[in-house]
């Protein structure tokens, strides 16, 4: 065996040099000797090859010095995968079977890898070696993938170039699952739809169903829809697609930018209750909301808007299905009162999370991230405060925060409770009022009366 590779390898280096023989010297080769030989080059018919790029990703993080920990470890876990680098060529072995990689560049610097092995493991590399390899690979460029936050730009300004539709910066944002605060079970939940989603490519196969997932986050201002978006991003390591609805002008730019979208990523309409008319229920002048965060000047562009629902909806249900795969879709809303039930049909949004006001369990995560506090004499008084009192864990947290160079647990609590004191009689005060207007307003209908 081992004097075969090297009549073989002595061959290839003699005959290789004389390029003339090079046809030739396949030929001689493919005849006599029991090797087998497949190629893989950089473009197919013109279109760029997958498997390439996979398999180059493999055999690099193969042939690296990390390889040699690597290696170790393989070993340990005997899976069997040892491989060795010379000059020219990577050997590798899988299930026993010994193979040889080697790169070839022509004379328009497109390359091509050689795989070459034996005859009598012709079964086990074609059909599960090769496999192997891809899909090893390819998870490599997905663990070192960067992930990417996408923008788009206003319509206006895709005439000067065709790459300007989304603008990006990378995304680095260290929001995860574990310090957001929330209803432990329902935080559960979500982690395994999405883990479910992220690694169920055959079941979608199976069902017939396009690969793709919507979720409708909803909840007051500053309960961590933002933050979800961006953990989600961070568990699956997708990109991030925010889409503007109010910087295009009409349907069939939506759609441009939707196809124009990468897999792996999740695509936000945030606000979609301000970004459309959804409802057409809804009169001009009313103002939808009055916190200040919220006033992000829709109400004027919203006007001009040809963005509808209906194409929305066309395209959630339509070409969206059929272009692309493995894609998440993200609504966010602080009303879902306002929202069209079309938009929100099961089906078209697959799960509904309500982020709510800071109950005393979500609290539980807040300290534990912001002051590493597992219990304290304040939090019984804390948990009855919270219980009558609506304050968003943004409001909590700000409380939380370390105000000097120190944590200062104590300090931190206290404050925390004087805000939710404060609330509480706004609160109290703004019912109170509210019933006040309510018997007004009786009153005076009787006085019309009569
Ligand atoms: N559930 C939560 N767990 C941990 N931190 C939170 C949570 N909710 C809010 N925060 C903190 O508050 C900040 C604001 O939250 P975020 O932007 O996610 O709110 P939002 O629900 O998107 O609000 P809006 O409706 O205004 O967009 C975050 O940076 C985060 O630090
Ligand atoms: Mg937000």
């Amino acid at each position: 065996n081992h004097l075969n590779i090297a009549i073989k390898e002595f061959l290839i280096s003699t005959i290789q040099q004389l390029s003339f023989f090079q046809k030739i010297s396949d030929r001689f080769i493919n005849f006599f000797s029991p090797y087998v030989e497949i190629n893989f080059s950089q473009y197919e018919d013109y279109q760029f090859n997958h498997a390439f790029s996979a398999i180059e990703t493999y055999l690099g993080a193969k042939a690296t010095d990390k390889a040699k920990h690597l290696r170790a470890s393989q070993v340990r876990e005997s899976k069997g995968l040892v491989l060795k680098r010379d000059e020219t060529k990577v050997r590798d072995e899988y299930e026993g079977v010994n193979v040889w990689w080697e790169i070839e560049t022509d004379s328009n610097g497109y390359r091509t890898f050689k795989l070459t092995f034996h005859r009598r493991s012709r079964d086990i590399v074609t059909d599960s070696y090769i496999q192997y390899v891809v899909e090893e690979g390819k998870s490599i460029e997905a663990k070192n993938k960067k992930m990417k936050l996408f923008t788009n730009n206003p319509s206006s300004q895709w005439e000067s170039s065709k790459a300007s539709l989304w603008r990006y910066i990378d995304f680095e944002h260290p929001a995860n699952f574990e310090t957001l605060a929330m209803d432990p079970k329902k935080k559960e939940e979500i982690l395994s739809d999405l883990v479910a989603f992220s690694i169920g490519k055959e079941y979608y196969k199976k069902i017939g169903k396009a690969w793709k997932r919507g979720y409708l986050l909803y909840g007051p201002p500053g309960t961590g829809k933002s933050t979800m978006i961006a953990a989600m991003a961070n568990l699956l390591n997708y990109s991030i697609y925010d889409l503007e609805l109010t910087a295009i002008q009409n349907n069939s730019e939506l759609r441009k930018l939707l196809t124009a979208t990468s897999s792996k990523s999740i695509i936000v309409i945030e606000d979609i209750d301000c970004s459309l008319d959804l409802t057409g229920k809804r009169k001009k002048n009313e103002s939808y909301s009055t916190s200040l965060r919220k006033d992000r000047g829709k109400s004027n562009a919203e006007d001009e808007s040809f963005v509808t629902l209906s194409g929305l909806l066309n395209f959630i249900d339509g070409v969206w299905s059929a272009c692309g795969q493995e894609r998440i879709i993200v609504f966010t809303t602080n009303h879902l009162e306002k929202l069209d039930p079309a938009l929100i049909r099961r089906g078209r949004m697959d799960m509904h999370i309500e982020l709510s006001y800071c109950t005393f369990e979500a609290f539980k995560i807040l300290a534990k991230n912001y002051l590493d506090l597992d219990s304290h004499p304040l939090f019984k008084k804390i948990e009855s405060l919270m219980k009558e009192t609506k304050i968003a864990p943004a409001d909590v947290a700000e409380n939380l925060m370390k105000k000097n160079r120190e944590i200062d647990a104590d300090g931190s609590l206290k404050d925390l409770i004087q805000a939710l004191e404060k609330r509480k009689k706004v609160q109290r005060d703004q019912v109170d009022e509210h019933k006040d207007k309510k018997r007004n307003n009786i009153r005076n209908a009787f006085r019309m009366l009569f």
